[in-house]
């Protein structure tokens, strides 16, 4: 199993390109599904869970082609990727498949619009809570489908003719359960009206491309979207949005360490709150061209505190890495998580390092210590992984995190971005 070793105390200096969004690929790609055309995506980042997602859609028929050309210089950075789905040869999801990764559960929205029926185990993903999937069957009932739950497997039946349009409020926001809920919508009779709506760039992202496929949806990212069914949709052309987690991460790396560091390929305008919140730290950000800038040259941390929340709120995805900068801060933050349940892995082993964090129910209360001292730390969850990272960046001596593999599920060359920006972090194959 892999590890990465990094040596800390070094400032970063240089330039980061900022990849594809994990999270708004799969559900792209999962929308190849619900048409006979090619629907080709540009800027697809290289990890395990587009690997994963990929032998998922390959199970129901899609056939994948990966582009030779590179979209970037570097050999294996983003890439463009053509999906065509001719026909639906298999409409059940299998266990070995989807539960190693949440997103996966969501190919039960284009089975059921397309094919009428489906048959998906019930997802895995990062181990942050319970992550029922109650918004989604209630969702897709209220299209009219059948649902029942059995040996581990949702079934799901569309009514004679297909699914049919409705009025339906979310009692509580879900990304996914918006995703799928637009995505079965498409191809339904009749006009959804979708109330309570997540509003995260990457649900505007899908229904872009959804529109660009021949769909008829309006109202993204605000609480109501509205899509009118259409009988079928065409292939399209779409560029995966780029990925605002990882921005907030390397963007959080450089105020820890301190240094100069250009995100490029970027948008600011994906996370403004968190960018705010970083600024109040004392970072500088600004605009660039194509990216933005992050620039701390000594002076300290000012602990700031936060609380997570659905977009545009701060994102519970850079929870983690923002309680790795606090630990270095010059006094208390409080870090309050409303999304997940069990979201908190990282606070025992950022402990390892020297952090003094405590919990009361679903705060963390984060003193600022002044140093941070390297030492062998386990990964827990994707981006609990890349705080360890983080801290580690930061920390005097060696960090080795082990259980690398959730880091690959979501940041695409980790070791080689850092790296090229002065950071000593070194992948160990056993
Ligand atoms: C692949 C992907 O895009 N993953 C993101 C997506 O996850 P995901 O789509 O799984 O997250 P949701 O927005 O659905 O979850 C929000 C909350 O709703 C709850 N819930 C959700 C569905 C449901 O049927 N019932 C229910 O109770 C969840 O347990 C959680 O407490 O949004 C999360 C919140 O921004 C991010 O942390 C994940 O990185
Ligand atoms: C929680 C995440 O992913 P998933 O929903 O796939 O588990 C994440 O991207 O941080």
């Amino acid at each position: 199993m892999d590890r990465i070793r990094i040596t800390g105390g070094n400032p970063l200096h240089g330039i980061i390109p900022i990849s594809g969004a994990k999270n708004a690929a799969l559900p792209l790609m999962i929308a190849s599904l619900l048409t006979s055309d090619t629907l080709t995506l540009e800027n697809v980042p290289h990890l395990a869970d587009v690997e994963g997602l990929m032998r998922i859609l390959g199970n129901h028929g899609v056939d994948i082609s990966v582009n030779g050309r590179r979209e970037r210089q570097e050999e294996g950075y983003s890439r463009t990727i053509h999906f065509t789905c001719r026909t639906i040869v298999d409409t059940t999801a299998p266990y070995e498949l989807v539960s190693k990764m949440r997103a996966s559960f969501w190919v039960i929205g284009p089975l059921l619009a397309r094919e009428g029926r489906a048959r998906v185990s019930l997802p895995g993903g990062c181990a942050i809570g319970t992550r029922p999937v109650d918004l989604f069957l209630e969702g897709l009932a209220a299209l009219g489908a059948e649902i029942e739950i059995d040996g581990g497997y949702v079934n799901a039946t569309a009514p004679k003719g297909g699914l049919i349009g409705n009025r339906y409020r979310f009692p509580k926001v879900s990304v996914g359960a918006t995703h799928v809920m637009m995505m079965a919508a498409t191809l339904a009779r009749g006009t959804t009206v979708i109330e309570n709506a997540a509003r995260e760039p990457e649900i505007v992202d899908l229904a872009n491309c959804l529109n660009a496929m021949g769909a008829k949806i309006s109202g993204a990212g605000s609480k109501t979207i509205t899509v009118e069914g259409v009988t079928t949709l065409s292939g399209a052309r779409h560029r995966v949005l780029p990925d605002r987690i990882e921005t907030g991460t390397y963007a959080m790396a450089v105020a820890m360490t301190g240094g100069d560091v250009v995100l490029e390929g970027t948008d600011a305008a994906l996370l403004d709150n968190a960018l705010d919140i970083l600024r109040q730290t004392g970072a500088e950000i600004t605009a660039t061209g194509t990216g933005l800038r992050i620039v701390r040259n000594g002076g300290g941390i000012h602990p700031v505190d936060v609380v997570t929340e659905p977009f545009p709120g701060f994102p519970t995805d850079l929870q983690a890495q923002f309680m790795a900068l606090m630990t270095r801060a010059s006094g208390v933050s409080h870090i309050t998580e409303t999304i997940f349940e069990n979201r908190f892995m990282h606070v025992q082993e950022l402990a390892r390092l020297g952090a003094r964090i405590s919990l009361s129910g679903q705060m963390a209360r984060v003193e600022g210590v002044s140093r941070l001292k390297g030492a062998p730390v386990m990964a827990t969850d994707l981006r609990a992984s890349v705080s360890l990272v983080i801290a580690g960046l930061a920390a005097e001596g060696e960090t080795v995190v082990n259980r690398v593999y959730h880091l690959d599920r979501g940041f695409e060359r980790l070791e080689e971005k850092l790296g090229r920006c002065g950071a000593i972090v070194q992948r160990v194959s056993e």
